[in-house]
């Protein structure tokens, strides 16, 4: 069975969150069972690309509109990665440092997918499933079954996976003319809202659409940016999947981005170890509960309600805890965050994006906090967990899927419903006081790195599910 991902992300090719943890995960856990599974996604110039070998495996040119492009397909030669990697660089357009933002960020995703199309027709190269991630790639399930261009793939299995639902990529109806000739009967089927919706389209057009966890298919019906509707219309073809983790990059005995590795029988000693190294670096105090944020700073994070929530905390809980945060985002929460730094002595933050930094804070923290607002899955809380840091998170999406509040039967987290201060001060103010129950948290440490969210079992649920649909392709 052969399976072509097609993604803007794919670590350690190019991250800049869970959409590229998981496409550089999955496809090898797939590999494991059987499954040819594939990576095609933009060029990018950075480390990776620079430090790795590849070979031009077509080269062929396009039409973006009046425009024509030319493009190169390019494969990794080593297999570093465990499964082929292929890369679509495109002059001007798809050979630049950043994943995201740039102004002509429509046309360099379309381009991207027209060239993806064109190289699996031309090469004949065999795919049984295009499984598609996120908005950017999201006008292939519609592209392969009504353009004629690509009408030899029109009887291919497609499969969508939602990442987030917040961002569609929305397009005037006036860049319709970048498509290549479509059946003009079925333009409804990129459209949602008077625009095309590339994320609606391919929700519309794919033979299943899977979300990163059960919870927020359910959710999507009813806060989804707009497409609740459509979510209710479509729900037959939903299935929520939880995302794993990749247990070789994320293993707390080998990570070579540690200064000390633990197992369970080790953590005790050197998670403080790795604590106090930190701690040091960011003038902490390693005797204290280190709590921590890492990740996005934008709403839908919880991020806006960090500076309220430890200023309120420090108020309360003076010198009874340390917050370290790592993220980057909108202006306004990086600046609230920094101006945190100038008066409170608990507390620090480093603003930007650091892959081993956040390493080492899951190895030291004793907490992670994870206030969101929607989550689809969320990694942090699974990476925590492997780390033996306890999760503090808000009863969402697949938080509420992988945590469980430790005062019940089995639990290892600490939950909470709402985004309301004083019911996130509470939150905070149990972890400060189980860290005091060393006896208990030394338990904790025990039962979460023994927890398995690996990609096994999800990935078999992937299996099945190409399998099941190419059955009836
Ligand atoms: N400043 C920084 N420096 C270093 N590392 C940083 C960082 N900010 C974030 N990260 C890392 O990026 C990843 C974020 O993963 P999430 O699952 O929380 O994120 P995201 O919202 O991007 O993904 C979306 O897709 C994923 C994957 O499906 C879903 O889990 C999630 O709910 C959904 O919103 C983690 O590996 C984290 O450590």
């Amino acid at each position: 069975m052969n399976v072509l991902n097609l993604s803007a992300e794919c670590y350690p090719v190019a991250k800049a969150g869970g959409l590229g943890d998981v496409v550089g995960a999955l496809p090898k856990y797939l590999k494991g069972l059987g499954v040819n599974a594939m990576v095609v996604m933009p060029y990018y110039e950075r480390k990776f690309v620079s430090e790795n070998k590849f070979k031009s495996v077509y080269k062929g040119s396009s039409k973006l509109g009046y425009r024509t492009f030319d493009f190169n397909i390019l494969k990794e030669t080593n297999n570093v990665l465990g499964f082929e990697l292929y890369l679509v660089k495109i002059p001007d357009l798809l050979d630049r440092p950043d994943i995201y933002s740039y102004p002509d960020e429509s046309e360099q995703f379309i381009a991207f997918q027209l060239a993806v199309l064109e190289w699996v027709v031309a090469t004949n190269k065999p795919v049984d499933v295009f499984h598609c991630h996120d908005h950017h790639t999201g006008l292939v399930p519609f592209l392969i079954k009504y353009s004629a261009k690509f009408n030899s793939l029109a009887n291919k299995v497609s499969v969508f996976t939602i990442h987030n639902a917040q961002y569609q990529g929305w397009l005037g109806w006036e860049k319709l003319y970048y498509l290549p000739e479509i059946d003009g009967a079925k333009g409804g089927m990129l459209e949602w809202g008077d625009c095309i919706n590339p994320l609606a389209s391919a929700i519309k057009c794919c033979w299943a659409y899977t979300t990163v966890s059960p919870s927020y298919l359910e959710e999507l019906k009813h806060h989804s940016n707009r497409l609740e509707f459509l979510f209710e219309l479509e729900q037959q073809k939903g299935i929520g999947i939880l995302n794993g983790i990749d247990i070789e990059v994320w293993d707390p005995s080998k990570d070579p981005m540690l200064s000390f590795n633990y197992s369970k029988t080790t953590i005790k000693a050197n998670k403080q170890k790795n604590k106090i190294e930190l701690c040091e670096k960011f003038g902490l105090n390693p005797e204290k509960p280190l709590i921590t944020f890492i990740g996005r700073l934008v709403a839908e994070k919880g991020a806006d309600k960090l500076m309220e929530l430890i200023r309120e905390i420090s108020l309360r809980n003076l010198d009874e805890f340390c917050f370290l945060i790592l993220g980057s985002g909108e202006k306004e929460i990086e600046n609230d965050l920094k101006e945190l730094q100038t008066y409170l002595k608990n507390y620090n933050c480093y603003i930007g994006y650091d892959e081993e930094l956040s390493h080492k804070i899951y190895a030291s923290a004793d907490f992670i906090l994870m206030p969101s607002r929607v989550e689809p899955c969320g990694l942090n809380q699974l990476y925590a967990l492997r780390y033996g840091t306890i999760p503090i998170v808000r009863s969402t999406g697949g938080l509420k899927d992988s945590v469980i509040d430790f005062e019940n039967q089995g639990g290892y987290g600490i939950r909470f419903d709402n985004l309301e201060l004083m019911e996130m001060v509470l939150a905070l103010q149990r972890a400060i006081k189980l860290y005091q129950d060393q006896k208990k948290i030394d338990q904790l440490h025990k039962l979460m790195m023994g927890l398995d969210f690996s990609w096994n079992k999800s990935a078999n649920e992937y299996h099945q599910l190409y399998k099941r649909l190419i059955k009836i392709s």
